[in-house]
């Protein structure tokens, strides 16, 4: 995809991102293009959140978005929660009708979505009784029956192990063109994405193609990130790790 004419989707130029009077990202500026798979890492509190929350704001319905927190309903089962996706898409009364009586095509959808998620056999389980992550698989399996181009997800493979983190993104990636997913696995940023978004220090202090980077580098979007005594150097050669100074910022840019 690099170096081709890609479709702009979102550009901020200098903008200030935030919470009303409370600016996170000052100054903001980067640029999001169809076809692009971007990992978005930074610590606790660095503003991934803020960021992806303006850009569902911009992209608007054609972004579908995986929640940090879910937002699924606990006393719900598995399949009314995932059908939420849609719920605008229907009338008041189909909606209502569903909730009793489950609509045929829809359930048909539905449960093969769930098949595809390991979530086999639990359509009719209330979201509540389910592990952390069955939970997060649902809140993905919702946010894919959205079906649209684009997916926002906020931490979507946060509560899943390894194996299945890269399983769930691959199903992500074959049912969108370009995804925005805050993560904190930097191993998979670099393996699975081919551009990198890191926020430090209330800017963005990467914006670079993945197969440029080092994990060297990432690591330096967490400065607090305590190194157990007696550990060795961080750096993949037992380099010191770069200041925010020398982090790649806006490399590999068409
Ligand atoms: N609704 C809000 N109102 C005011 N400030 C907020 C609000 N939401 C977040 N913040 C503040 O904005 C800053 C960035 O928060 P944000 O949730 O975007 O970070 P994050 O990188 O997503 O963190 P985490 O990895 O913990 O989810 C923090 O200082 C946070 O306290």
């Amino acid at each position: 995809m690099e170096g081709e004419q890609r479709r702009l989707l979102v550009r901020f130029e200098g903008e200030d991102l935030g919470h009303g009077a409370h600016v996170v990202l000052p100054r903001l500026s980067l640029a999001l293009h169809q076809g692009e798979r971007i990992a978005l890492l930074g610590q606790s509190g660095a503003g991934k959140s803020t960021l992806l929350a303006e850009l569902r704001r911009r992209l608007g319905g054609e972004a579908a978005w995986c929640p940090q927190h879910h937002g699924l309903v606990p006393q719900l089962a598995v399949y009314h929660n995932v059908f939420m996706g849609r719920l605008p898409e229907y009338s008041a009364l189909a909606n209502l009708w569903n909730l009793v009586r489950p609509l045929r095509g829809p359930w048909r959808e539905v449960a093969a979505l769930c098949d595809e998620l390991g979530l086999t056999g639990l359509m009719r389980r209330p979201v509540g009784e389910l592990s952390g992550g069955q939970r997060q698989r649902v809140a993905i399996a919702r946010a894919l029956y959205q079906a649209r181009p684009l997916f926002l997800g906020d931490e979507p493979v946060a509560s899943v192990d390894p194996h299945q983190a890269l399983r769930l993104l691959d199903l992500i990636d074959s049912r969108h063109t370009t995804s925005v997913v805050a993560l904190h696995q930097r191993e998979l940023a670099l393996s699975h994405f081919d551009r990198v978004w890191g926020l430090r220090d209330g800017r963005l202090a990467i914006d670079a193609r993945a197969d440029e980077l080092s994990l060297a580098e990432l690591d330096a979007l967490y400065p607090d990130a305590a190194e157990p005594a007696g550990s060795p150097p961080p750096g993949n050669d037992g380099a010191p790790l770069p200041s925010p100074e020398a982090l790649p910022c806006a490399r590999g840019r068409p």
